[in-house]
């Protein structure tokens, strides 16, 4: 199956800091592909160029092989780009089903005098964006608690909240970035079992996520950055017994044992 997303040589550079250097890599339809590395390795900062938050420096972003390199985000949502931040962008003092709600308005904007003079066609808007939202919050297992103040959910069920109205944009790739921080095993393997579903409807994942189990458990494909490059992709077996990750994570040490472990 061809690439549904390919980063081609993508790089950036803040005075003097080759943040991201040259980084390639390609997420296919249905596939599940996490950016690993230690802190700074710029793992946030490549999400923020392919979602066009920050305007690359060098290289390419190609999303169903049309060129969207640094497109502004709306652009990017209407053309199957969604994703979610590392900080909860939830409205904490609206209702669950409102939250999910605004992820309609993101796509859906109707005119502004239909929406001012709620005209029929304002109307049906609404009513769908309320039927959809609904089909969501089934979806990530919030249903029943659609109309409660989303500030009294816990830290787990906030984050799928965030999940669902991502997924309001109809993506066909999903970005999550640090999807289970701050959860405990429990809301974990919740988070698990949502992307797993949603990658098996079709859409693809490029995940950010420090916690190594859940990204050894979920990922198709395995990306690892160190001071801004790729420093080794593949499977998660082959990825978890690369001496150059190993060093990455625990010192040139853990590389030399590797190696005489090898040799
Ligand atoms: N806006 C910015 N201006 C200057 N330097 C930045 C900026 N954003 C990131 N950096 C630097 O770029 C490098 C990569 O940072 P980035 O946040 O992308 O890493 P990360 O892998 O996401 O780290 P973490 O795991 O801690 O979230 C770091 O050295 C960071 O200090």
């Amino acid at each position: 199956m061809t690439a549904l997303l390919s980063v081609e040589g993508l790089g950036i550079t803040f005075g003097g800091l080759k943040a991201v250097n040259d980084v390639s890599f390609t997420v296919r339809p249905g596939e599940i592909v996490s950016v690993i590395g230690p802190n700074g390795a710029g793992k946030t900062t490549l999400f923020n160029m392919i979602s066009g938050v920050y305007q690359p420096g060098r290289g390419r972003v190609v999303l169903n092989g049309e060129d969207v390199t640094g497109m502004a985000p709306h652009l990017l949502a209407r053309r199957g780009m969604s994703r979610t931040f590392q900080n909860l962008q939830i409205f904490q003092s609206m209702t669950v089903l409102e939250n999910a709600i605004s992820g309609y308005h993101l796509k859906e904007r109707g005119p502004v005098l239909a929406d001012l003079f709620n005209l029929p066609s304002s109307r049906r808007r609404a009513a769908a964006a309320q039927a959809g939202a609904r089909e969501l919050l089934a979806r990530v297992g919030l249903d029943r608690a659609a109309e409660r103040e989303a500030g009294n959910l816990s830290y787990g069920a906030l984050k799928r909240l965030e999940i669902a109205r991502a997924l309001a944009l109809s993506p066909k790739i999903l970005l999550l970035d640090e999807p289970a921080a701050g959860c405990n095993a429990v809301e974990t393997e919740e988070i698990d079992h949502l992307i797993a579903e949603v990658a098996k409807s079709g859409v693809a994942i490029l995940l950010v996520e420090h916690d190594m189990k859940m990204v050894m458990r979920i990922s198709n494909h395995i990306v690892v950055l160190d001071h801004g490059e790729k420093i080794a992709e593949g499977d998660p077996a082959s990825v978890s017994r690369n001496p150059a990750v190993i060093a990455a994570y625990l010192g040139t040490d853990a590389e030399t044992e590797a190696a005489h472990a090898d040799g």
